[in-house]
């Protein structure tokens, strides 16, 4: 985008060509051409954007004002001249200015900014109170900032790492578009739990049809016995009328009415009846809910995964992906978990561990050297302001092989720097989930690479994992990259060379052993059952990957909208 951006061709009008969707010329194009927009000077250009920084100048004759539209870090100066409104509105930051002008030789030639804007005409402005706006110029923290997350794109900061969750998500699509992979959509509402840690957070009508039901009764009370009883009497009552208007032989018209009048009773019985048996309160059966009455007609959750359904997919069309939201209903408090978090999971048929290990490499490599090539200036921002080593750790991780060591071999080396005086909080033993005090360790001390740790004991992954030959552990694999753990690579595994009938009689038997319900995975072990195929794949926390880039410590800022124990703003 940069470079599209930066690239606008200048025809020989004297005006820098706006945007093609919008009425303006985006800062960027100005600001981020190699020349620093010097090329320009003597063109008019309209721009518009928020005001970062004014200030009155000259006795009030004129005033700066540092204008950002979000195309770029950088903001562009523009200078207006009193006789053109009023300058104190224009002024307070988070004013929301459009002007048309010319560009000017920067003062200062050696400074950052190249150009400046004289103002010719001030064609909008969108003002603010700063006795009332939140987000004064002083510098804010992040924490502070999330109190306002429909305001705080405007910050620098939070600006920056959109332009960079942007570029990951383009690099992610173009990554696995060249290796001709498949984006499916999986479904956000399912209704089994791919995890199968219970975490799921549950879709119900249930309680808002209750409550509605409760309003409506509060205005409407349901019919007693005397009602129905009374409606039962008059529909007897019509019937009797019909019977003698019949025996008399009276006319067909006046038949017909009393049969009419009969009908109505009866729909008036029956309304009354049916609505003698609203229970207020969530539907029961047998002591438990009666999913049966809810929209779905069963139980269904926000997915902790698109993984089941995605292999569906490759179980066709061979290499595919999915990258969409994820929640976990996991009371977490740390500044790496999310209750709402995007997860990219390819999933590849004919493919096994080796195979998923360089998918994964290569997929991580790639997303590094794409934010080098495509996002320095904000890369340059965030080791400006937060993470010195940021830049050096893409092009690290971009060039360097992985290591790859099992998991019995990585405990090994955790449990010979214990010999060797390292403490650790948590044991190290075979059998623990490592502890990301663990996972550093092996990272940033043992190896300063990244590591792929492979072969993990079966008891603490998922169901879906390959039982390797030893029946101790299982195919899975994690990716560590100093600094920070970034993202938990599984690889999901049919048995090789097994019959369909075996495959899916062991995964019956794991999904019971975990003491999940068979019934919600039926259709996952029909994809065994009918033409079965070795696949592998792996879910990367699209969020991790935003802080391992970035170098920013909360998962929180990261995201636009997190959703958290306690919060869901917006
Ligand atoms: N697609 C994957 O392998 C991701 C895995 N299901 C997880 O949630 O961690």
């Amino acid at each position: 985008m940069r470079d599209q951006l930066a690239a606008v061709s200048l025809n020989d009008a004297d005006e820098v060509p706006r945007a093609q969707f919008s009425d303006r010329v985006p800062i960027r194009s100005i600001v981020s051409r190699p020349d620093g927009g010097s090329g320009l000077v003597g063109r008019k250009a309209r721009v518009g954007g928020w005001v970062k920084t004014g200030r009155k100048a000259d006795k009030d004759a004129f005033a700066f004002l540092e204008l950002n539209d979000g195309s770029s870090a950088a903001n562009l100066q523009i200078i207006v001249d009193a006789s053109l409104g009023d300058l104190g509105q224009l002024v307070p930051t988070g004013t929301c200015v459009v002007v048309d002008g010319e560009l000017k030789a920067h003062p200062n030639p050696k400074g950052k900014q190249k150009v400046e804007l004289r103002a010719q005409k001030v064609l909008h402005v969108g003002p603010v109170d700063p006795a009332k706006y939140p987000l004064p110029k002083t510098r804010l923290t992040l924490e502070f900032l999330r109190d306002f997350v429909h305001l705080r794109s405007r910050t620098n900061t939070i600006s920056a790492v959109a332009r960079i969750r942007h570029a990951l998500a383009y690099a992610t699509h173009t990554f696995f578009h060249n290796q001709g992979f498949l984006y499916v959509h999986t479904p956000i509402i399912t209704t089994s739990d791919c995890e199968g840690a219970g975490e799921m957070f549950q879709v119900t009508t249930l309680l808002s049809e209750a409550e509605k039901l409760e309003k409506e009764l509060a205005q409407n009370p349901l019919p007693t016995q005397a009602d129905v009883e009374a409606a039962r009497l008059v529909v007897k009552e019509k019937g009797d009328i019909v019977s003698q208007l019949k025996s008399a032989k009276a006319s067909k018209a006046e038949v017909n009415a009393s049969v009419d009048e009969l009908k109505q009773a009866k729909e008036s019985l029956s309304k009354l009846e049916e609505r003698s048996k609203l229970k207020p309160g969530i539907p029961q059966k047998d002591g438990k809910v009666d999913y049966n009455n809810d929209f779905f007609a069963r139980q269904a959750f926000l997915t902790v995964s698109g993984q089941l359904q995605v292999e569906s997919y490759a179980s066709a069309l061979g290499g595919v992906y999915t990258f969409g939201p994820t929640f976990r209903a996991e009371n977490s408090h740390t500044s790496r978990h999310l209750a709402e978090f995007w997860m990219v999971e390819p999933e590849i048929a004919f493919a096994e561990l080796k195979d998923d290990m360089n998918c994964a490499e290569a997929y991580v490599k790639f997303l590094c050297k794409w934010l080098l090539d495509n996002c320095l200036e904000d890369m340059e921002f965030m080791a400006d302001k937060f993470d010195k080593g940021c830049i050096d750790r893409l092009k690290m991780v971009s060039s360097t092989p992985f290591v790859r060591v099992t998991y019995t071999e990585a405990v090994e080396i955790l449990e010979e720097a214990v010999k060797n005086g390292k403490k650790f909080e948590n044991e190290v033993k075979w059998g623990i989930d490592l502890a990301s005090e663990h996972e550093r360790y092996l990272t940033e001390v043992k190896f300063q690479k990244p590591v792929i740790v492979y072969n993990y004991p079966k008891e603490i992954k998922a169901f879906y994992m390959r039982v390797n030959d030893d029946s101790k552990t299982v195919a899975a694999m994690d990716v560590l990259v100093p600094k920070v753990w970034i993202c938990r690579f599984d690889l999901e595994h049919c048995l090789q060379y097994v019959d369909a009938d075996e495959i899916s009689r062991y995964l019956v038997s794991l999904i019971k052993e975990m003491g999940l319900p068979l019934e919600p995975y039926e259709w996952y072990l029909d994809l065994r059952r009918y033409g079965t195929v070795k696949h592998s794949g792996f879910g990367l926390g699209f969020e991790r990957m935003i802080l391992f880039a970035t170098g920013l410590e909360n998962i929180r800022d990261v995201i636009p909208f997190p959703r958290y124990p306690g919060r869901a703003d917006l």
